[in-house]
């Protein structure tokens, strides 16, 4: 793989342009070594359509064979939002088909991300609701910027659909059942303050240290002997990722079912719509 990655790999949704060059910090070359930047960027919010997982999990896929790189972290071109999760438009009035397709790569990125060899710093430029949230939840550790309007959290109840049984084990595994439930149920964002409180995030930073941060923190977790740190992580993950990996059919057609459902369309058109009527 180019060399260049080290700087920077961006994914877009409808190109596939080589990723710019960008400064890494503060942190000496022997520190960057091996750490590549993945900058999501698909305006105007960073959905994540289908395009996106399918690059997303390439690109995952391309730096796990590289052993060139150790670490990757996580971030967002778009200002002010890491990601408004899930692509809405991709679940609704689509083909039996297209959602299976679409609830396949869902799956496939977060089987990527959750058991991933190398490690992940969620630098969390923005906000960051139900599949931005449950990105950065995969990630080893979570740096999210200081401002009040990046809120985080799993919301899908506000949405009026329920959270699958993985995205809530990954939040459980983070947070503990009692905040999970109760984040859960009420759908809540947190803000920065209450994020770190509770333990969704790791570190809540000044906006224009969160790169410079995630740069010192992995330095730290690329201290750990590779073999020793990898081995540890599955030993913590994987029981949590085979439930998926056992049932990924059944889980598939459970969407399938849910999705499908009139009520259920009705509730993701009408937040669509809510979301483009708020411009006026
Ligand atoms: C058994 C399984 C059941 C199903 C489980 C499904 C699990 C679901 C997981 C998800 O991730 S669902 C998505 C949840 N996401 C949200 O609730 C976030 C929604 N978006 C926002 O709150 C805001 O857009 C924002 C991210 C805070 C940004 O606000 P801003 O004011 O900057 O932009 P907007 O004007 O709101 O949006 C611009 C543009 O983008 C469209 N859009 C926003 N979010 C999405 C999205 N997730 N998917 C698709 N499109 C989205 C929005 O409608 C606007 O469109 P236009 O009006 O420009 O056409």
């Amino acid at each position: 793989m180019a060399q260049d990655l080290v700087d920077g790999l961006l994914i877009k949704a409808r190109s596939h342009l080589p990723p710019p060059s960008e400064p890494l910090g503060k942190l000496s070359k022997r520190d960057r070594k091996g750490v590549a930047v993945i900058k999501l960027k698909n305006p105007p919010v960073n959905s994540l359509s289908l395009e996106v997982l399918t690059e997303f999990v390439i690109s995952l896929e391309k730096l796990e064979n590289d052993k060139t790189f150790r670490g990757v972290i996580v971030t967002s071109d778009c200002p002010g939002i890491f990601s408004a999760g899930l692509d809405l438009t991709e679940m609704c009035g689509k083909s039996q088909a297209h959602y299976a397709e679409f609830w396949r790569a869902v799956q496939e990125l977060w089987l990527r991300l959750y058991l991933s060899n190398l490690v992940l710093i969620a630098a969390i430029n923005g906000v960051s609701p139900a599949g931005g949230c449950l990105i950065s939840l995969t990630c080893d550790y979570r740096v999210l910027a200081d401002n009040p309007k990046y809120n985080i959290g799993l919301n899908e109840t506000l949405l009026g659909v329920v959270a699958p049984s993985w995205f809530k084990d990954t939040l459980v595994n983070t947070v503990g059942h009692r905040t999970a439930e109760r984040a859960l149920q009420l759908g809540l964002l947190f803000p920065p303050a209450e994020a770190l409180r509770v333990g969704m995030v790791d570190q809540v930073v000044p906006e224009d240290q969160v790169h410079s941060t995630a740069l010192s923190v992995m330095a730290q977790w690329l201290a750990v002997p590779d073999h020793a740190r990898q081995l540890t992580k599955s030993l913590m993950r994987k029981p949590t990722a085979d439930r998926l990996v056992k049932q990924r059919d059944a889980d598939i057609q459970y969407f399938l079912q849910f999705v499908s459902r009139d009520s259920i369309q009705k509730s993701l058109r009408m937040y669509l719509d809510k979301l483009r009527q708020k411009k006026g």
